[in-house]
């Protein structure tokens, strides 16, 4: 393989081929150096407006990512600023991101009225990912932005875990000082201590995040990707952990879900597997060595069984597929539900100016302080305060206005009048939510 540095750092040595899709806060193409024995890759181009961290800091941790080499995480060779972008230049997966594949294959299958089982398929991702999530967790990194849009796949069957690093780059709320207790990610995917910042988080955070993963595989969509970021946040930190099950209920019904939803029977070990990620307490999650020794993975770690089972997901997955990037093929934008969007959380404790608690930023600039006041409302009131809100601003994104807007106080927002005779429903509920997040936020002023 060539070495990092042979890899251009101008843009006009580089052609992009196809757009392979579109995020929140940039866009991947497929590419090719313009050298005469030329290489493909993938070129991913960030915006410099959504990226907060200085250039300096960006080169050092890129130095890091090209000086990590595992074969679960995407190689990244090379990086510079062109013109307001930043240009990110990576390995190339074939196949695109997991649920893609995945999503195409079953469709392929349903036109062609063929049966097809994916759990064997999952759980081959499922335990490839983890191998590299190790590797990462072991260099004392945590990825924070673990979901199947950033677990790539290709044609031979081979799983990377890409944006390792990138997430951290991204817009950050509040000042300097704040940065460490700030957060970007994606709310579906985030855990329920990375939503409070009560305690703070660590790596046991991306394995919440891949147990929704395993879900967003096998399910088609992430739990509650069909709310608005807020409420993602809200049901996160207050229901029962999600399960294979309990989204089918959610969503019944519902059309645009429909088209994704995959029925399919599911093991009694894959549901175990799943439950034992998806532990609100993070000190009952497990470690990757403790998951890779699992009696669900185990057999996995075994090198000619996972051989057979890349062959197999080669075969009746990737061959299917088209391969991303090229002038043909289509986006492979994850779907754009709403709880997919990028949220940023900010711990506001030490700012005097602004009531204790967390603040929660959204993509669009607009602002949530989860604190409290004296009064409090049932949930059914802040949902609906919430749909309310979503429909002033321009529905599912909550796009609050311009620069300068001032953030909105969930119960400020949320208020109900006590002549409507409601306060033992809203002091339940703050009481519950006092419970739920460690009684340090939603403190009663
Ligand atoms: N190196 C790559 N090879 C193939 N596909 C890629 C590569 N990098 C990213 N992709 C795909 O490109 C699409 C856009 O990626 P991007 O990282 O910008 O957005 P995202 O992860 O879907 O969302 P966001 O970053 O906004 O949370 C995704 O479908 C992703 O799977």
């Amino acid at each position: 393989m060539s070495g990092p540095s042979e890899w251009p750092t101008d843009a006009s040595h580089y052609a992009l081929i196809g757009k392979i899709g579109q995020g929140a806060f940039a866009s991947v193409w497929g590419a090719r150096t313009k050298e005469e024995s030329s290489r493909d890759c993938a070129v991913k181009v960030l915006n410099l407006d959504h990226v907060d961290s200085n250039l300096a800091e960006i080169r050092l941790e890129v130095q890091a990512m090209r000086l990590s080499s595992h074969p679960n995480v995407l190689a990244c060779h090379t990086a510079f600023v062109q013109k307001t972008d930043l240009w990110l230049v990576t390995q190339i997966m074939r196949k695109g991101s997991s649920l893609h594949s995945l999503q195409s294959a079953r469709r392929r299958y349903r036109d062609e009225n063929k049966g097809c089982r994916m759990e064997d398929h999952i759980l081959y991702i499922f335990h490839e990912t983890l191998l590299g999530l190790k590797y990462i967790h072991d260099n004392g990194q945590i990825h924070r932005d673990i979901k199947a849009g950033n677990i790539l796949l290709d044609g031979n069957g081979d799983v990377r875990i890409a944006d390792f690093g990138v997430s951290g780059w991204l817009e950050q709320a509040g000042s300097k000082q704040d940065r460490a207790k700030t957060f970007v990610g994606t709310p579906c995917w985030m855990a329920p201590e990375v939503m409070e910042q009560i305690h703070g988080y660590d790596y046991r955070a991306d394995i919440w995040s891949l147990g929704i993963t395993a879900l967003e595989l096998a399910k088609g969509y992430a739990p509650y990707a069909k709310y608005p970021p807020m409420k993602v946040l809200i049901l996160t930190i207050q229901e029962d952990p999600p399960n294979l099950d309990s989204y089918d209920e959610e969503d019944e019904g519902d059309d645009a879900l429909d088209q994704l939803v995959v029925d399919e029977e599911w093991s009694s070990s894959f549901r175990s597997l799943v439950d034992t990620c998806l532990q609100k307490n993070p000190a009952r999650r497990p470690t990757t060595q403790e998951l890779l020794q699992s009696k669900h993975l185990n057999s996995l770690n075994d090198e000619a069984k996972r051989d057979k089972r890349r062959e197999a997901i080669r075969k009746e997955v990737c061959d299917l597929v088209q391969d991303v990037g090229t002038e043909s093929a289509e986006s492979n934008s994850a779907n754009q539900l709403p709880g997919n969007t990028p949220v940023s959380i900010v711990l506001s404790q030490q700012d005097e100016s602004r009531p204790q608690g967390t603040t929660w930023v959204f993509a669009d600039g607009s602002q949530v302080l989860a604190s409290s006041t004296n009064n409090a409302a049932t949930v059914d009131d802040v949902m609906n305060d919430l749909d309310q809100f979503g429909m002033q601003t321009g529905g599912e994104h909550y796009a609050r206005g311009a620069e300068g807007e001032e953030a909105i106080d969930i119960n400020e927002e949320c208020r109900v009048k006590e002549d409507d005779g409601e306060e033992d429903d809203l002091n339940k509920f703050m009481d519950d939510f006092e419970l739920n997040t460690g009684g340090e936020n939603f403190k009663r002023l």
